[in-house]
């Protein structure tokens, strides 16, 4: 298993029930590894807990051919269940219960909005990286918050890598790492793609944002 440090700059892909049904899932998620995707996050809200557990597995069967690292959104026991990472948004459980549950090697991140102060507590409480969004207009999340790239900047106080979510293209991707992005994390701008072919030219495209 890749560890933490390794994994945690460049391409977070995650994945979305609509654009990734009708088989899309495996073919597509593999195209965004090949492309150089450094986490995959399951995020399902469906309460179908076989399918997502059948589905789950499979990522990351994936995951650990490509040296990257399955994410679970929402489901602490799901990750437990699978030796997987977490992320978990302010009314998804307690970090540290999570971390006393998965460990500490789990990749354990957490959604912060457009607040620094919740960073603060998501670092005090061991999370492995902040997260802020979204950037700008999501179709998949499109009623939340913004954030500000002056927020990604005065975030590189808590030295903790920070990912940026939230209808990230190819053209606003470097805007969002030059203010001090660790990751991407993309829905559409990765899946909404025809072929799997074309969700692994995005993937790389996004990975060569990340010049260094
Ligand atoms: C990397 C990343 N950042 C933020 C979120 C959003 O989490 P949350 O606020 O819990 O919303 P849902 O995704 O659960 O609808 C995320 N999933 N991943
Ligand atoms: C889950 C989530 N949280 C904030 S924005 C967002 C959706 C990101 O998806 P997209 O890349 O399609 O805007
Ligand atoms: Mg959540």
């Amino acid at each position: 298993m890749s560890n933490k440090t390794q994994v945690l700059r460049g391409l977070y892909a995650i994945t979305d029930s609509t654009l990734l049904a009708d088989g899309r899932l495996l073919p597509y998620c593999e195209a965004a590894l090949q492309g150089g995707a450094k986490l995959l996050q399951y995020r399902d809200k469906s309460s179908d807990g076989s399918r997502r557990l059948h589905e789950a597995k499979a990522l990351q069967t994936l995951c650990q051919d490509y040296g990257a690292r399955l994410i679970i959104n929402d489901d602490v026991h799901l990750a437990l269940e699978l030796g997987a990472d977490l992320h978990l948004g302010q009314e998804d459980g307690s970090l540290l219960q999570a971390r006393q549950l998965l460990g500490p090697d789990a990749i354990i991140g957490a959604t912060c909005h457009a607040r620094l102060d919740l960073a603060e507590d998501a670092v005090k409480q061991q999370a492995d990286y902040i997260a802020f969004g979204r950037f700008y207009n999501s179709q998949t999340k499109p009623g939340d918050v913004f954030a500000s790239t002056e927020l990604l900047e005065h975030a590189q106080q808590l030295q903790t890598p920070v990912v940026a979510i939230g209808g990230i293209t190819l053209d606003n991707g470097s805007t969002l790492i030059k203010h001090g992005a660790a990751m991407l994390a993309v829905i559409h701008g990765l899946f909404a793609a025809d072929s799997a072919a074309a969700v692994e030219q995005r993937a790389r495209a996004f990975s060569a944002l990340f010049t260094d």
